[in-house]
């Protein structure tokens, strides 16, 4: 979990080499100085926006969900005003849904398959059987 410490974008934008680098990704503020080495993409991309906010750029990539867990290692706070989601609130969000979805899944009876989906078809093709014999 990251920290809630809050800075500026100005704050942010005197982190901008390679030596000493921060950016901004979804309102999280990110000292990713060590991710250079390790950074699948390269050090240079993220480089390239050091001291910015690089969110456009972290998301165009598609980067994974654990590229995304990993963001957190690296947190060291949030930019003033913005409105971060955390992780914890995301993931419970997430889990009550699916778990939603599966009741609702489960608990679905058989039988409403057939009033549901064939039934109707049923009675347009009587309808349309009937249409056909009295014209
Ligand atoms: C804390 C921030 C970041 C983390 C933890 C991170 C992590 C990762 C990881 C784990 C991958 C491997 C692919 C994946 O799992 O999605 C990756 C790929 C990549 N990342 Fe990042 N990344 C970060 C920021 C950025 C930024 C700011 C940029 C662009 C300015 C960037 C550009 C790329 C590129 C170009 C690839 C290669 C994609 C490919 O080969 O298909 N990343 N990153």
């Amino acid at each position: 979990m990251g920290e809630r410490r809050v800075f500026t974008l100005s704050q942010v934008a005197q982190h901008n080499s390679s030596k000493d680098c921060w950016l901004v990704i979804h309102g999280r503020v990110m000292e990713v100085t060590k991710l250079l080495e390790e950074h699948p993409g390269g050090e240079e991309v993220i480089v390239e926006v050091a001291g910015k906010d690089a969110t456009k750029e972290f998301d165009v990539i598609g980067h994974s969900k654990a590229a995304q867990e990993m963001m957190v290692k690296y947190q060291v706070g949030v930019v003033q005003g913005a409105i971060v989601e955390f992780e914890e609130l995301e993931v419970k969000k997430k889990d009550v849904v699916d778990k939603e979805m599966s009741a609702f899944v489960i608990k679905q009876p058989k039988s409403l398959f057939f009033y549901h989906s064939f039934l109707p078809f049923l009675l347009a093709a009587l309808y349309f059987g009937y249409r056909c014999l009295t014209y």
